[in-house]
Formats: C-alpha cells, sequence, structure tokens
C-alpha cells in the first residue's frame, strides 16, 4: 500500500466518500500492526475509526522518515506535510487518507498540537542520529510516541463517573499516564529493533548508558553480546517496566469501553520485552516477536484487568 499520494490533488479531482476512507485506514491499520488493530476491535465503532484515521495519519508521518521513500525526505517534505496537517485541522482534506481524518477530528475535538509535536519527532530523526542523555531520549519518545497518547484518549474518553463526586468540579484525565503508555512502547521499540537501527546508523540508546556499562559505540555496531550488554539492556528494560507501570494507573480513568483495548495494547505490546529475555537479549540477529497465539492468550487477562481495576 502506498501511503504517499503521488500526485498533487487538483480542486477537481474528486476525493474518496468518507466510508472508503475509513475502509482504508482500517484496512493500512490491519496491515501494519496487529496488535493496535486487535486493541481496536474491541472499541465502539464511532471510536474505532477515528483511531485508524489517526493511526493512517501518524504511520504515513512515521513513514517520511522511516520508509521506502525516507532518503528523499527533507526539512521541505516535512513542513509541506505540516502545512497539509493545518488544511485537514481546517476541515479541507488533501487526499483520500485526510477524508477520514476530517470526519474523525468533526465527532472528536482533537487538539493540533500533538500532531506538530510528532512531526517535530520527524525533523529529530532527519537531524540527528544519536542521544546524549535518556532526558534527550524521552522527548524524543514524548514526541513520536507520547502524542499518541494523548490523541488516543481524546477519542477513547474519559470515565464521566470521575466527575460526579461532590468534590469534583473537573473530570480528571490521564494524560501523563497516556504520554507514559507511548513512551513504555517507544522504549520498547527501540530496544526490540537495535540492531536495524545500529545497520542505519542510528542508535537511540542513550549514551550516558553505554558508557555507565563501559559498551563502546563501536561493540554495538558490530553487535557485541556479553554480560555488559546484557546488564544494559536488564537496566533499559527495567526503566521502560516503570513507564508501562505509571500508564497502569491511568487506565482506570478512561471509559469502561476503552479500558479492555488499552489492557490488552499495553499487555501486548510489553510482551516484546519478556520476549527479548527470552532471546538472551540478541536483538542483533532476531527480532523479537510475540507469536499471534500469545497475543490472543493475553486478551483474558486484559478483560479481567479492565473489570477489575
Ligand atoms: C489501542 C489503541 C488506542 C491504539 C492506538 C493506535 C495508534 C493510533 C497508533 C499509532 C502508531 C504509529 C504509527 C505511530 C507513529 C510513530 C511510531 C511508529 C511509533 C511506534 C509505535 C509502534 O508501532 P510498530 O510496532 O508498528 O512500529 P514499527 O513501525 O513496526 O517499528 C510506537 C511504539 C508508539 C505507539 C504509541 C501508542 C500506541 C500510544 C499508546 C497510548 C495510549 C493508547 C493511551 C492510553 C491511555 C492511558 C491513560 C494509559
Ligand atoms: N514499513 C513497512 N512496509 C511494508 N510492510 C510493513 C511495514 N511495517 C510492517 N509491515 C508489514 O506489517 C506486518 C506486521 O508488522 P510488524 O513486524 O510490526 O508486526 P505486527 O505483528 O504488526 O506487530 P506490531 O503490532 O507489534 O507492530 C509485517 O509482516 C509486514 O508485512
Ligand atoms: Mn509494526
Amino acid at each position: 500500500m502506498l501511503l504517499q499520494p503521488t500526485t498533487t490533488v487538483s480542486p477537481k479531482h474528486v476525493l474518496a466518500s468518507i466510508d472508503e476512507s475509513y475502509e482504508c485506514c482500517r484496512q493500512i491499520t490491519a496491515k501494519y500492526s496487529k496488535t493496535f488493530y486487535m486493541g481496536t476491535m474491541l472499541m465502539s465503532e464511532a471510536k474505532r475509526r477515528a483511531i485508524w484515521a489517526i493511526y493512517v495519519w501518524c504511520r504515513r508521518t512515521d513513514e517520511l522518515v522511516d520508509g521506502p521513500s525516507a532518503k528523499f525526505t527533507t526539512e521541505a517534505t516535512l513542513d509541506d506535510w505540516e502545512s497539509q496537517l493545518e488544511s485537514v485541522f481546517a476541515g479541507r482534506p488533501q487526499d483520500d487518507y485526510d477524508v477520514a481524518m476530517v470526519d474523525a477530528l468533526e465527532h472528536f475535538t482533537l487538539d493540533i498540537q500533538p500532531f506538530r509535536d510528532m512531526i517535530e519527532g520527524q525533523r529529530m530523526d532527519l537531524r540527528c542520529s544519536r542521544y546524549e542523555t535518556f532526558e534527550d531520549l524521552k522527548l524524543y519518545c514524548y514526541r513520536v510516541a507520547g502524542t499518541v497518547g494523548l490523541m488516543s484518549t481524546v477519542v477513547m474518553g474519559v470515565d464521566p463517573e470521575y466527575g460526579t463526586a461532590p468534590w469534583a468540579t473537573t473530570i480528571p484525565c490521564p494524560i501523563d499516564e497516556a504520554i507514559a503508555l507511548g513512551i513504555a512502547n517507544q522504549l520498547t521499540n527501540i530496544l526490540r529493533d537495535v540492531g536495524e537501527d545500529a545497520r542505519r546508523g542510528r542508535i537511540y540508546l542513550p549514551l550516558e548508558d553505554l558508557e555507565l556499562f563501559n559498551y563502546s559505540e563501536r561493540d554495538l555496531i558490530n553487535g557485541v553480546i556479553d554480560e555488559r550488554w546484557r546488564a544494559l539492556m536488564r537496566f533499559q528494560i527495567q526503566r521502560a517496566l516503570k513507564f508501562y507501570r505509571e500508564a497502569e494507573r491511568g487506565i482506570t480513568l478512561l471509559s469502561p469501553d476503552a479500558r479492555w483495548p488499552v489492557w490488552s495494547a499495553l499487555m501486548l505490546y510489553r510482551k516484546i520485552l519478556d520476549v527479548i529475555a527470552e532471546n538472551q537479549y540478541d536483538v542483533f540477529n532476531r527480532r523479537a516477536f510475540v507469536p499471534t497465539v500469545r497475543k490472543l492468550l493475553c486478551l483474558p487477562p486484559a478483560l479481567l484487568r479492565a473489570r477489575v481495576l
């Protein structure tokens, strides 16, 4: 599936209908991410359609710096993509995929800022290939993934029950927890893809952490797996788990029909960390992969937690 339009849309071009556009977004979500698609299948129709539209917008943004034509992406490409985003928020779709986004924006009051922040995260990928400290990496993770948490939370909604307590003046919104789940997912993704990224000349693990474990950039590029590496990886996994724990606390505040999907997405993604450990931290030669059966096995415990926590 080609995610970027090949031609500029002329004013006379007839765009896809709303239903066609959502159907395209559904198919792309299903093709690119079984984990998130499975999560959306547990939501109401309106919510899941909006999440598919957002997924496709995020996937297209990511493809600009990560996809097959990434070598042609410049700052100007991202500036144009940001202009297209402004058009979508002004209710003017520029291509078939935008149609669903414009419709989703009519149903949910999404803020444009997280979308802009994600594009800024992609600019970081153009400008730098190393992160000195964890604080630097955390900003990157907020931009490319914490933002997804903010976007999704608006669609999923919070439980109105929390606003009915006599002392409550507003309904609490688990913003920090939503960002934490994005960061946890991104850290997991970074650990899974260490080898692939190194082959593309990119190191996301903070250099200060490499130094702490006396493991050099050269070791990483050569894929050296020894006790230093395993200790470094255990440290990274523990850090990701802290973000997952913070995220867990926010799920109870979400609208009841969103809790199961989010618990499932959390458990399914976190499983990747278990697989990395089962693979003896070899993220250089093998991709940590959670088989579909194991993913399905996560669904009943996720339901249980969604009901009782
Ligand atoms: C179930 C649900 C609500 C899912 C949200 C689905 C969604 C809109 C996902 C967008 C994902 C996307 C394409 C982002 C672009 C940047 C990127 C690639 C980020 C990485 C995602 C993983 O994708 P994948 O494994 O396919 O990676 P590869 O490209 O294959 O390498 C990320 C790791 C980020 C994903 C972050 C989230 C899904 C945020 C999760 C947070 C919430 C749903 C908020 C929950 C609320 C509370 C209160 C906890
Ligand atoms: N950038 C891409 N270009 C083309 N196809 C892709 C791309 N990314 C993923 N895919 C397709 O999507 C499928 C699933 O991708 P992936 O390896 O991310 O696993 P997944 O089962 O979707 O898990 P997750 O939901 O955790 O990402 C792959 O088999 C691949 O065919
Ligand atoms: Mn994927």
